[in-house]
């Protein structure tokens, strides 16, 4: 379905990490048919690859490069790379990331850092570097962070990435306060459950074959996201509709978090 006009992005300069899969891929399509300009990254150089062949056979200008987030010299050579191809940056998404599901007591050093660092080291290099050429430009720019809706409640089972996630929550608004004066928005959104490739290997293969269907029975609108109702979100934070949102965190999950409600119902 198409929501937006394919001008709405036009002349717009767009980034997004992990954009060669699942929910980034998405993100970056939607973009890409609102008018924007793509740069999709990831470690896997023929994933981002095959997926620009996707998006140039729609029509999609786009290029791809393989970038380790946690790599601040591999970040500059994005950055760079974004710049050379298309002479600027307007918008960023910071959607790459993950985690292992583990019980915290068998959590090693190891494994906690590699979350941290993959999720909080990496956004913030990324974000920074991003910002800088946004600076540099003068014209501002929208960044928007790719959150869970369970930042603020918790979730058993994750709490390196349920920390992670926070930290960027608490890195965000900072930098919202700080460079508003250069008209860059930050904001984040918080999904749901949303069936990706990405996800079942990390998540649903750990916990077990109905965990879907589990979590779905908790969500009041009754199903799992659509991967477009992402995609839609971030094109509207990251349009001219959204210039007056900053710092702000907002949930897509189908009304997951506000649990099943009250059980006394007064009717
Ligand atoms: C409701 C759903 C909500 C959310 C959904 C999603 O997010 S869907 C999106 C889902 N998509 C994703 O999550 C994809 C992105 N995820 C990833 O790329 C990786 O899982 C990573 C970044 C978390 C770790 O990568 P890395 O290359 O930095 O790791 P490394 O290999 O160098 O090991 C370092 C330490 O971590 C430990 N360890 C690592 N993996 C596991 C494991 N499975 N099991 C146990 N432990 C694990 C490893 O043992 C070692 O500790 P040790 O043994 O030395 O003490
Ligand atoms: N699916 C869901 O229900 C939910 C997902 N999320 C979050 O949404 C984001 C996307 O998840 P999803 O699409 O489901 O899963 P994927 O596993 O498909 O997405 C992760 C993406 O991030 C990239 N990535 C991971 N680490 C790095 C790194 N160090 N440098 C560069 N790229 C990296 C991966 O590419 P590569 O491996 O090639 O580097 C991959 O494209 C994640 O942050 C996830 O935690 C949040 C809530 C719910």
């Amino acid at each position: 379905m198409k929501i937006f006009s394919e001008h709405l992005l036009r002349e717009k300069v767009a980034i997004v990490t992990g954009g060669g899969t699942g929910i980034g891929k998405q993100i970056a399509q939607e973009l890409g048919r609102s008018g924007a300009k793509l740069v999709i990254t990831g470690r896997r150089k023929e994933v981002v690859e095959a997926t620009m062949q996707e998006f140039l056979a729609l029509g999609i200008e786009t290029r791809a490069i393989s970038t380790d987030i946690r790599e601040p010299q591999q970040v500059q050579r994005l950055v760079d790379y974004t710049v050379e191809s298309f002479g600027r940056i307007d918008i960023l998404v910071n959607n790459a990331g993950g985690q292992f599901p583990k019980k915290s007591e068998e959590i090693s050093p190891n494994g906690w850092n590699a979350v941290i660092h993959n999720n909080l080291n990496g956004t913030f290099y990324v974000t920074q570097a991003v910002a800088k050429q946004f600076i540099k430009q003068g014209t501002g720019g929208a960044i928007t962070n790719i959150l869970v809706s369970f930042l603020h409640r918790g979730a058993p089972g994750i709490a390196h990435s349920v920390a992670a996630r926070n930290g960027i929550y608490g890195m965000m608004r900072t930098l919202a306060l700080e460079w508003a004066k250069h008209n860059i928005r930050i904001n984040g959104i918080g999904p749901g459950l949303f069936v990706t490739e990405g996800m079942q290997e990390e998540m649903a293969s750990a916990a077990g074959a109905h965990f879907i269907e589990q979590v779905t029975q908790d969500v009041p609108l009754g199903r799992t996201g659509k991967l477009e109702e992402l995609g839609w979100l971030v094109t509207y934070l990251s349009s001219p509709a959204a210039e007056y949102i900053t710092g702000e965190f907002i949930i897509i999950d189908g009304g997951n978090s506000l649990g099943r409600g009250l059980t006394f119902v007064p009717y």
